[in-house]
């Protein structure tokens, strides 16, 4: 057996690069990869060469172009992170081109930042980006800021004109409760003061940004924190099952007693093993590893291997802290999956506790999150989270929240176990046990969400019923919710006020997204005559919500009166009848639109299944009709 073999994943300090934009960021990490001779032969000669090409003197920033297009031609791996040296100390250089980027880098722990450099134009000052990237670098953690005054060659490496901006920048970082670990005053384009000292600035006497990087702390070591180990997976060889995963923290030798996870079995650890070499007594933090177990006991992948006396923090209710990336605004009560190292937990939103107000960062109680928020909210899943509260610039906590196609809507740091207030409806929203491809694949065809909207009498209920009929016909498992119906009975209690149409719109909607995610294709028909209350039914339903226009004029749907409603409202018999005395809001900007003034209900029809069919049937399964 060998020694313990100490981690190789703790060596690299990220270095988290943010500035607005035209600020001289790209410049920067082309000249600091440079400087510090981190740039591959050939690397130099290609961009001196692109620099002429265009009529300029060494143009830094195409070093970060190319590198993008060999991340484009799959070359290398990714350019938002590069590494470099300084002396015998690894970097990692995380690019941030855009706020999403940044964000979304920061979130899926791309970017374990411990520290960032902020980079200000001398000339420009701080700018929007700036004050947004540093708010960011606020609220994700990251304390050891460096600012990179950048050009001041423009202010004529004036000492005075450079500290009056020194000044102003100071203070909006205090604003955000940030405190400038060093103000550098440089320019990346001619490289003063990035690796080597300015002669134009000899009042200086501050670090060299790289003098300034070469002082970021070391990130402490992890290997002697309490010991979790997140199973990746569990493969069998002969008659020994291997648990296979990364130390996320801690040490764990052979002999040990470790507790597995939510089924707080315990089990010894009879070998550590890892690929193509001898076994090991003990393996720490950052070390990719295989365990067999003493009984043999079966873990599923996401347990959280511990050890007995230093359990992580156990809680079915979790309070987070929200990096929403949706261009949508978040309502409580909705659902994602939340992923937490090798873990997924079905989760929803029962609270939002505080949003985050970026004009001065203060707190307020709000029901939404805004598109690209933050906030403070808490998830509760149906079964127990095992975590540690997030600690900036380390994997713990760090949730991150995924939509029903797996894609990220945010970042959710988990902070705490959250608390029952008195009086606080205490729900645990379970989560279906069938995943929706499986739905999908036995069905032939999505679960989505078709809203009928038109004046009364435009044809809502003829379509759906149509519809529902051929598309039953063709295979599809297909339900109709229409107005009159629901009214007879969900909705018996509501009237025709606007209150009560919203309220309609929204138990409509609630029950559409059940059948939805139970894979149904469901034709809604309901008058929903309010773009804001359609807006908030797509807002329910989310993905696969399909609006249809169906269109006909007021005269057309007066003259057709198959009910009589018209001729009644017209009588002054029943008030507040949409096109007659209350509203009917056209939609903008529909899926479809089925014209029904001037065809046959058979065309009509044919076009709505078609559209229906276009968009349910998935791959190769596509029958759409002409
Ligand atoms: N005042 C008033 N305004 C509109 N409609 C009225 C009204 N009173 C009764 N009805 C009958 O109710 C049906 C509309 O119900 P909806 O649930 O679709 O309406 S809404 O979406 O809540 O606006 C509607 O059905 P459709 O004609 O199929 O649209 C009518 O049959
Ligand atoms: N192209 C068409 N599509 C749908 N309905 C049509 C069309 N042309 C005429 N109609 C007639 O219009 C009436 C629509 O009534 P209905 O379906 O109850 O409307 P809504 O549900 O929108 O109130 C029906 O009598 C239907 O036969």
């Amino acid at each position: 057996m060998s020694d313990t073999i100490s981690s190789s994943q703790d060596a690299a300090t990220p270095i988290v690069i943010v500035g607005h934009v035209d600020h001289g960021k790209s410049t920067l990490i082309g000249r600091l990869l440079h400087d510090t001779d981190n740039l591959q032969d050939g690397k130099v000669a290609q961009i001196i060469e692109s620099s002429k090409k265009r009529g300029l003197k060494i143009e830094w920033s195409f070093l970060l172009d190319s590198l993008q297009i060999e991340r484009d031609q799959g070359v290398t791996v990714d350019s938002t992170r590069i590494p470099f040296k300084l002396g015998s100390r690894e970097y990692v250089i995380v690019d941030a081109p855009g706020h999403r980027q940044f964000l979304r880098n920061m979130i899926t722990g791309a970017a374990d930042a411990e520290a960032a450099v902020l980079v200000v134009d001398a000339v420009e000052g701080a700018r929007e980006q700036t004050r947004r990237h540093a708010m960011l670098l606020h609220l994700i953690g990251i304390r050891h800021v460096i600012v990179l005054l950048n050009k001041v060659d423009l202010l004529d490496f004036d000492q005075a004109k450079i500290e009056a901006v020194e000044v102003s920048v100071n203070e909006l970082l205090g604003k955000l409760g940030l405190e400038a670990a060093y103000f550098v005053p440089a320019s990346a384009r001619d490289g003063d003061n990035i690796a080597s000292r300015s002669d134009r600035m000899a009042w200086y006497k501050g670090p060299t940004l790289t003098e300034a990087l070469a002082r970021v702390p070391t990130p402490a070591s992890r290997s002697e924190l309490a010991l979790r180990f997140p199973v990746q997976d569990v493969y069998r060889f002969g008659d020994k099952r291997y648990v296979a995963g990364r130390i996320e923290r801690g040490r764990v030798r052979v002999g040990d007693t470790v507790v597995i996870g939510t089924q707080k079995t315990p089990a010894r650890i009879a070998s550590i093993e890892s690929w193509h070499t001898a076994p090991h007594v003990s393996a720490s933090a950052g070390q990719s590893i295989a365990v067999t177990l003493e009984p043999d006991v079966i873990p599923d992948r996401g347990d959280l291997l511990h050890h007995v006396d230093t359990p992580p923090t156990q809680a079915s209710r979790v309070r987070a802290r929200l990096f929403w990336l949706r261009q949508e605004p978040l309502r409580v009560g909705e659902s994602f999956r939340l992923r937490l190292a090798t873990a997924e937990h079905a989760v929803t939103v029962t609270s939002i506790e505080s949003v985050v107000n970026l004009d001065d960062l203060t707190m307020y109680p709000g029901t939404e999150v805004p598109p690209e928020g933050f906030a403070e909210i808490t998830l509760a899943a149906a079964e127990n989270i095992q975590f540690d509260a997030f600690a900036p610039g380390t994997p713990d906590g760090r949730g991150v929240l995924v939509d029903l196609q797996q894609r990220i809507v945010g970042g959710a740091p988990l902070i705490g176990p959250a608390e029952i207030a008195v009086g606080e409806k205490a729900i645990h929203p379970s989560a279906s046990a069938v995943s929706t491809q499986d739905r999908q694949r036995v069905k032939g065809h999505k679960g989505s969400v078709f809203w009928l909207t038109g004046l009364s009498g435009a044809g809502k209920s003829t379509l759906a019923r149509a519809a529902e009929n051929a598309l039953f016909a063709a295979g599809v498992d297909v339900s109709v919710l229409d107005g009159d119906t629901l009214r007879a009975g969900l909705c018996k209690d509501l009237g025709f006020a606007e209150a009560d149409r919203t309220e309609n719109v929204r138990r409509a909607a609630e029950v559409a997204r059940i059948l939805r995610d139970a894979g149904q294709v469901v034709l809604v028909a309901l008058i929903s005559p309010l773009r804001s209350d359609r807006e908030l039914a797509r807002q329910i339903i989310g993905e696969g919500f399909e609006e249809v226009f169906v269109d006909a004029d007021l005269g057309t749907c007066e003259q057709r009166d198959p009910k009589g409603l018209y001729a009644a409202a017209r009588a002054g018999k029943i008030s507040g009848f949409t096109g007659i005395d209350a509203p009917y809001e056209a939609p903008q900007a529909p899926a479809l639109r089925v014209a029904t003034d001037n065809g046959s209900v058979e065309k009509a029809v044919s076009q709505l299944v078609s559209f229906v069919e276009g968009s349910v049937r998935t791959g190769g399964n596509a029958r759409v009709r002409s």
